[in-house]
């Protein structure tokens, strides 16, 4: 039971060198207690859960060193009501001092928020270390000492793990209030209260809110704390509710939120106006609702496949078990110790790593689905266009078609398949001026049928239309094969351009049609009909005397005699 310390034990855990008594009515004198013998041995962290009575510890230390050693005994539990403490040396009393949670924190011998209790004595003395501890929350009594410098250091340490862990809460905090200002989903803002009123309770629990926040307000730090576990499970409830949103509900669900937000809003009341040890239970179920609807919603949401699900699931399962073995801790159930007495900070701290990972999850699937959107989008527009393309091509085509069509149509003589009069003015007034600038010859040869209105009389029109083709077929022959043009200048009579031809040739030209018209037999009806061809021949090189209109009036008139002539027969003009 006696501690012997001796030079370089820097860092002890007092929990097995204390012996513990109840003193359940709170009414032992100093006194009393050091000459009882109901004295116990204690093994791990003190752990007493809630509980009326005041408890004793007592702690021997002997100094084998030396030297006068210099030791600080902490005792970490910042939330104790009060804290008395008596050293011992020699039989004597040498300090007093009294702690506790319900003074202003400027009140204390270090300023701390666990309690310290600075203690000197000389080589070969003992010295006897009496605590008395009284809380309404629940009671525990973690103690250490250490070397006034290992303090510094270990504190320093510890210090900076906790400023971390909340600056990541912080962080994560504004993490998701960015996210509520691109996405506009409530469950963001639910879940920024959730990890800084997370952050405000843990605070408040680790007595860092008391120390550095409200300093001269003890009462409020107690309600804070039950206030922090409202608000912790308000938000938390409310942040679960619009993360799912329309993906898990039900009528029964419905009414169990609104149940576990009264009872949210119930406990802050009652944390408000009662004393802390009735405000706790009030305060807790709330957090076991919260705690219990989530992981519950989560299954559900997870099994339904919304994809959020899982990873919540995930993420609040620690939460979950951290609520509950604190809880367990807090009543006394569990016992105290480093896996305990962290759960819930490891719990939020896992909760927000695999939320924030959960998060990164949405936020990359969601921007995958508006790409994913805006691609389809653009592949919708550029089809459409694509189509709008391709009926405007299929339009123009046809309309290139169908022009084409009207272009023959309109250049063509329908019963012989030959050029029509329009055409072949305008191919004349066309050479003339070519031939006129190249000073190029340019033959005209009107032809026409002999007798032709016997044939209509005698056989009829039908049988005259044949005839007509087939001496159009004569007529092309001959035309085409001397680079030509050959067109039906009207009824029974054609007219056929020789570019580049002078007056004897072209004549040659118009004896070969006109032998090869009346060699001819034209099949038309069961009958077979012959007939003769007169044909006048015009050539001349196109000068600024004259127009084509010349031209065709020297042909018309070469045919006007070579009909006089008694037909059948090939005529140029006179001189
Ligand atoms: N079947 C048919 N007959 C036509 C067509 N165009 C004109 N004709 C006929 O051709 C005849 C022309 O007769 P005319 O101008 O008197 O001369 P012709 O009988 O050929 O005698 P000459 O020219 O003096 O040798 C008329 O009977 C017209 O009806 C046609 O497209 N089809």
């Amino acid at each position: 039971g006696v501690l012997s310390l001796a030079e370089g034990d820097d860092r002890l855990a007092l929990d097995e060198y204390v012996f513990y008594l109840e003193d359940v009515d709170a009414d032992l004198t100093f006194t009393e207690i050091r000459s009882s013998t109901a004295w116990q041995a204690n093994e791990s962290t003190f752990n007493a859960g809630y509980s009326a009575s005041a408890w004793w510890f007592r702690l021997v230390l002997d100094n084998a060193s030396e030297r006068s050693l210099e030791r600080w005994l902490e005792l970490s539990a910042p939330l104790l009501d009060s804290v008395h403490v008596y050293v011992v040396e020699a039989d004597k009393l040498v300090s007093r001092y009294r702690f506790g949670a319900l003074q202003p924190f400027e009140e204390r011998l270090l300023p701390h928020e666990n309690f310290i209790v600075p203690l000197r004595w000389e080589p070969g003395q003992r010295l006897e270390v009496y605590l008395r501890v009284q809380a309404a929350k629940s009671l525990e009594a973690p103690m250490a000492l250490y070397t006034p410098k290992a303090f510094a250091e270990y504190d320093y340490r510890r210090n900076a793990a906790k400023g971390l862990f909340l600056g990541a809460m912080l962080l994560i905090g504004l993490q998701n209030l960015l996210l509520f200002g691109s996405f506009r989903d409530r469950a963001y803002l639910f879940y920024v209260g959730f990890v800084i009123s997370m952050a405000l309770f843990l605070t408040t629990l680790t007595g860092w809110g008391f120390r550095f926040l409200w300093p001269a307000a003890p009462v409020w730090n107690e309600k804070a704390i039950l206030l922090g576990i409202c608000l912790v499970s308000g938000f938390g409830l409310a942040f679960i509710r619009n993360l799912f949103g329309p993906h898990v509900q039900s009528l029964l669900l419905t009414r169990i939120y609104r149940l576990a937000y009264g009872v949210t809003g119930f406990g802050m009341l009652v944390a408000v106006i009662a004393p802390y040890s009735l405000g706790l239970p009030f305060a807790l179920l709330p957090a076991v609702m919260a705690s219990v609807i989530g992981i519950t919603v989560g299954i559900l949401a997870w099994r339904r496949g919304v994809a959020i699900g899982k990873y919540f699931t995930l993420s609040w399962a620690p939460v979950f078990l951290g609520v509950f073995i604190v809880i367990g801790l807090k009543l006394g159930w569990l016992p105290a110790n480093v896996v305990t007495r962290n759960a819930l900070f490891a719990g939020v701290g896992l909760e927000m790593l695999l939320f924030s990972l959960a998060l990164a999850t949405r936020i990359n699937a969601e921007r995958r689905a508006r790409l994913l959107a805006q691609r389809q989008v653009l592949e919708t527009e550029r089809k459409v266009k694509e189509e709008l393309e391709e009926r405007v091509a299929q339009r123009s085509r046809e309309l290139d078609q169908l022009n084409e069509q009207l272009r023959i149509l309109s250049t063509t003589d329908e019963l012989t398949g030959l050029a029509n009069r329009r055409i072949l003015e305008s191919r004349l007034a066309e050479l003339w001026r070519d031939n006129k600038r190249k000073g190029r010859y340019l033959a005209l040869i009107f032809a026409d049928i002999d007798w032709f209105k016997a044939v209509n009389d005698t056989h009829g029109h039908a049988v005259g239309d044949a005839v007509l083709q087939g001496v159009a077929d004569r007529i092309r022959e001959v035309v085409e094969a001397l680079g030509g043009l050959a067109a039906r200048y009207g009824g029974e009579e054609f007219c056929i351009l020789l570019p580049g031809y002078g007056l004897a040739v072209a004549a040659a030209a118009a004896e070969r049609i006109r032998v090869s018209v009346g060699e001819a037999v034209y099949p038309a009806h069961g009958l077979k009909i012959g007939v003769t061809l007169s044909l006048g021949v015009a050539a001349r090189v196109p000068d600024t005397r004259a127009t084509y209109l010349s031209l065709l009036q020297q042909a018309d008139q070469a045919l006007y005699r070579a009909k006089a002539a008694g037909r059948d027969r090939v005529c140029t003009p006179d001189a």
